[in-house]
């Protein structure tokens, strides 16, 4: 569904250049629900903004289904925008309209694509829970439930890829753990791609891929332990007993060793690495 290869994403202001995205290689199935986790200003809102088509990349390889974003026209841009992506983020106001009811919501993002279907609109926000409150303003709704109703705006065109940038940045734990049941439910019964992109650890025994983002480039993946091993309710808490952590590897063979270990062993610019058949040893030179 997405591929990106050696992905590059430069800003330039007057005085500077940043280069948010250095490299970067990512490939995502379709179908897949997966999280990107990463320190503030390692790149992660930029590569989400790059796949729903908000950012322009600078260089590399960047594909989502059948679309070349690198060689994408803007008239192409805006049918992307409509048909293929949905996007949600940590502050809703930007996709909600608050002296509409929750249906009228969604049934205008639905307009705004050419075709109100209301009998999705109504799927769509009973499935978020809210068959109770869609006749409601969005002003009499709690942060919660807005944000639900923002999961539904964003999959009122049956997009295939959803982005969701901090989606339970702003509500309490209780809440969190819903949107991401809410995720995980139209994942598996509408098949939607999820990306979710977060700061929080905690998030990821909830999807059964992360990559984490390190100064613009994947530097590790933690992949879900099999179904099989049976973890008590607090292991499966905590990511480190419920997932697998790698190394991600480029396709030259480069990878990103973490600043803590080099600064452990006082490495810098050179190291000694040896190899005995089985254990490839990275050490300060000697
Ligand atoms: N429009 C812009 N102009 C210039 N620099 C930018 C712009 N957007 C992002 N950057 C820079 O690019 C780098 C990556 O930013 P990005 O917002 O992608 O990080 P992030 O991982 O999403 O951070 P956070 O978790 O704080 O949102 C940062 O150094 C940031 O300052």
């Amino acid at each position: 569904m997405i591929h990106c290869e050696g992905l590059v994403k430069i800003y330039k202001t007057a005085e500077i250049e940043v280069v948010a995205l250095q490299g970067l290689n990512l490939t995502i199935e379709a179908g897949e629900m997966m999280a990107i986790i990463g320190n503030s200003g390692s790149g992660k809102s930029t590569l989400l903004n790059i796949l729903g088509g908000l950012d322009r990349p600078s260089a590399g390889v960047v594909g989502v289904g059948p679309w070349d974003l690198l060689k994408i026209t803007e008239a192409q841009l805006v049918q992307y925008k409509r048909q293929t992506v949905g996007f949600i983020w940590q502050n809703n106001s930007r996709n909600l309209l608050p002296y509409l009811t929750a249906l009228e919501n969604v049934e205008t993002a639905m307009m705004l694509n050419g075709k109100v279907d209301r009998i999705y609109a109504k799927d769509l926000l009973e499935r978020v829970g809210l068959a109770h409150r869609m006749h409601s303003k969005l002003q009499q709704l709690s942060g919660g439930e807005q944000q639900r109703v923002a999961i539904a705006i964003s999959l009122a065109n049956r997009p295939a890829l959803l982005l969701a940038d901090e989606p339970t940045g702003s509500v309490d734990s209780e809440t969190a753990d819903r949107i991401m049941d809410i995720f995980r439910t139209m994942n598996k019964e509408l098949g939607v791609t999820i990306v979710i992109v977060t700061h929080d650890l905690t998030l990821a025994h909830k999807v059964n891929r992360v990559v984490a983002i390190r100064d613009g480039q994947t530097s590790s993946e933690l992949i879900r332990r099999k179904e099989e091993l049976q973890l008590s309710p607090e292991e499966n808490d905590v990511p480190q007993a419920s997932h697998e952590e790698y190394v991600v590897l480029d396709r030259a063979g480069r990878l990103q060793v973490p600043k803590a270990y080099l600064e452990a062993l006082q490495i810098s610019g050179k190291a000694s690495m040896e190899f005995d058949g089985e254990t490839i040893m990275i050490r300060a030179p000697k």
